[in-house]
């Protein structure tokens, strides 16, 4: 995917390119864990602002982070058949440059994964055929720890916003049923493009996260943009020491639009790899998603219906990247469209 032929030439002008209007002078929130008592308002101020943050003092080993990294560059370093035999993502697997279902496509390939750790364990033996059990025992360690740390930031929500118990919203993942994704993306780079006519080329459309928060770590390559409420688009520095903590369409709902899901995307950069590790925190699939009852002010009214995470699962995988998902939840929209 890096030498490109005429055919991947071609395929390029199927891929969105634009010039971003790029706001350069707000900075994205970055959130030191190691002091709770500040961290649980600011965390809250930018859910509230952002839908967007970064962590610092996370507890997540960089050894182990840095280890599963390697074995990512190590998998989309294969040759295309190889690589090829580990897919297609029909829900778990390999997949390049087609996202999803519906026919949104980025410069992008990518890793799909089920946290359950009998599924990580048969897609070990397909990613990494010469040492499943390495790259098994890795992505398990790995998301445990990430766990641990959406925990640890779904506790300093609650706390921000005086939830009472404050495990409400870490319950939902930690359930044994809670219905997580986790995926390791590679955007090759694409010198080509760059030279012929200075756009970006777009790795990850423009969309939000369906699921409650998504925790995620990248090389030093940049790439990833951020939506302000007003529309523009902000740069998120790229570093191999913080996490990067997404707000996604569940929280939303459950704070009854005091957080906003983010939109963000990625571009692929002209001369670099941008690798991305990122775990989707879902919560199980029968679980209704609704305001959280004490977060109501004496008559405030839900913005939206009741609708359980399976119903919004299966509508969202049914929707292009881009959609505004949530419209057909909202309590004023038209019955049945
Ligand atoms: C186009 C799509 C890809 C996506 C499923 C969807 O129909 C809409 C949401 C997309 C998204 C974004 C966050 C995660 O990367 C993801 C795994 C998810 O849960 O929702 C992807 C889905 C995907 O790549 O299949
Ligand atoms: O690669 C990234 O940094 C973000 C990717 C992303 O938004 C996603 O996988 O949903
Ligand atoms: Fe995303």
């Amino acid at each position: 995917m890096v030498v490109l032929s005429q055919p991947s030439l071609d395929q390029l002008s199927l891929i969105k390119t634009c010039k971003p209007a790029t706001n350069f002078s707000t900075s994205i929130p970055l959130i030191d864990l190691s002091k709770p008592a500040a961290a649980a308002k600011l965390v809250v101020k930018a859910c509230q602002d952002f839908g967007f943050f970064k962590v610092i003092n996370h507890g997540v080993s960089m050894e182990l982070a840095n280890k599963l990294e390697t074995e990512a560059v190590k998998f989309f370093g294969l040759s295309q058949s190889e690589k090829n035999k580990a897919g297609p993502v029909k829900p778990f697997g390999y997949g390049s440059k087609a996202i999803g279902q519906n026919g949104d496509i980025g410069w992008i390939e990518y890793i799909l994964l089920s946290t359950d750790p009998k599924l990580v364990a048969q897609a070990s033996f397909n990613i990494a055929k010469e040492n499943p059990e390495n790259f098994r025992s890795l992505v398990t360690d790995y998301l445990e720890a990430v766990k641990k740390l959406s925990y640890e930031i779904l506790e300093l929500i609650a706390d921000g916003l005086e939830l009472k118990p404050r495990n409400t919203l870490r319950t939902l993942l930690e359930d044994e049923e809670s219905d997580s994704v986790f995926r390791l993306n590679h955007y090759p780079p694409c010198p080509e493009l760059q030279a012929l006519s200075g756009e970006n080329l777009v790795g990850f459309g423009e969309h939000t996260d369906p699921q409650i928060i998504s925790v995620g770590r990248s090389n030093t390559t940049s790439g990833l943009q951020i939506s302000l409420q007003e529309g523009t688009w902000v740069s998120v520095p790229p570093d191999h020491h913080s996490f990067f903590v997404i707000v996604g369409d569940s929280l939303q709902v459950m704070t009854n639009g005091r957080f906003k899901s983010v939109k963000h995307r990625v571009f692929a950069d002209g001369t670099k790899s941008r690798y991305s590790m990122i775990y989707f925190g879902g919560p199980p699939l029968k679980s209704k998603l609704n305001a959280l009852p004490s977060l109501m002010k004496a008559g405030e009214q839900s913005l939206y219906k009741e609708f359980t995470w399976e119903e919004y699962k299966k509508s969202a995988f049914k929707s292009r990247l881009g959609d505004d998902r949530l419209s057909l939840f909202e309590a004023s929209a038209i019955a049945g469209r």
